[in-house]
């Protein structure tokens, strides 16, 4: 592909090392997303995949070094709304701040803020609550308008969360563990909101450890292992038994069917 018609990128880090406490978080770590580009990001417990997401979001600073970098959407500056606006992130940790008595509508509308709920100096138009309708309405979750937060289902929640995240029109939406604690079915409609998602054309990063989070719409599937990358590439290429035996250091078999995959 000659340069002209290549793709920008989203994510380009280059020998990325970030330490905390005497820990390394990341240990000399590359990966290039490129625009377009659906991608899963997995590992074991403790592989470094909150910490890409925290070092792509610049809660984490690598240490410098002449031919380290982070770029993103092709610019190494960024502030910190500026980014947000951009990306929308939906985690557990994020779900676990919003535990109060905050009703669905708002939660989405927060979104537009990037703040855990409503305050006497946002300022909310009837455009925002508009789309904060719409946006419900496009994920099936219009019911959850008036209910607070902090009386819905695991499952409800996050999804509140994922409009929440898509309300600014990001362009691209990260998504860290998004189906742990949820049941076979909650999983199930998540899975499908993340295709609709994928369909619309936005990009998704999903950092999981749950192989069956893998929506047939994935492109390319990066392995950790001990803060670096370890094998990237197209997933029937990368989700090999040999490979996952390799990071999990336990011998699984690999299955696929009908663009999913199931390990045991
Ligand atoms: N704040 C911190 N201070 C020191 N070390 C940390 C800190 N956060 C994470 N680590 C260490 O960095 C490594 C990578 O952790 P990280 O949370 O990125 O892994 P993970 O792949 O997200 O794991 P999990 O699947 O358990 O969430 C681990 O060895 C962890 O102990």
């Amino acid at each position: 592909m000659n340069k002209k018609n290549a793709k920008p990128m989203i994510i380009e880090m280059e020998k990325v090392t970030v330490c905390k406490k005497g820990n390394i978080l990341l240990d000399n770590f590359s990966l290039n997303i490129k625009t377009g580009e659906n991608v899963a990001i997995i590992g074991p417990n403790g592989a470094g995949k909150s910490s890409f997401i925290r070092t792509v979001t610049g809660d984490l600073r690598p240490l410098h070094s002449e031919k380290t970098f982070v770029r993103l959407f092709g610019k190494e500056r960024w502030n910190v709304f500026g980014l947000r606006n951009k990306m929308g992130i939906i985690s557990g940790d994020l779900q676990d701040e919003y535990m109060r008595n905050i009703p669905g509508i708002e939660v989405v509308v927060s979104g537009f803020f990037s703040s855990i709920g409503l305050y006497r100096n946002h300022s909310i138009s009837r455009d925002m609550k508009r789309r904060a309708h719409e946006v419900l309405g496009f994920l099936g979750i219009e019911y959850l308008a008036l209910r607070p937060i902090n009386e819905m289902s695991t499952g409800q929640a996050r999804r509140l969360l994922v409009a929440r995240a898509l309300v600014h029109d990001p362009d691209v939406l990260i998504l860290d563990e998004p189906t742990n604690s949820l049941d076979l079915r909650a999983r199930h409609i998540f899975r499908q909101s993340m295709r609709t998602i994928a369909s619309k054309g936005k990009n998704i990063i999903l950092v999981t450890h749950n192989l069956e989070d893998l929506i047939p719409e994935i492109d390319k599937v990066v392995l950790l292992s001990e803060g670096s990358v370890y094998r990237d590439g197209p997933m029937d290429e990368i989700l090999t038994a040999e490979n996952l035996s390799d990071i999990f250091g336990v011998q699984v078999q690999v299955f696929s069917e009908g663009g999913y995959y199931h390990v045991w």
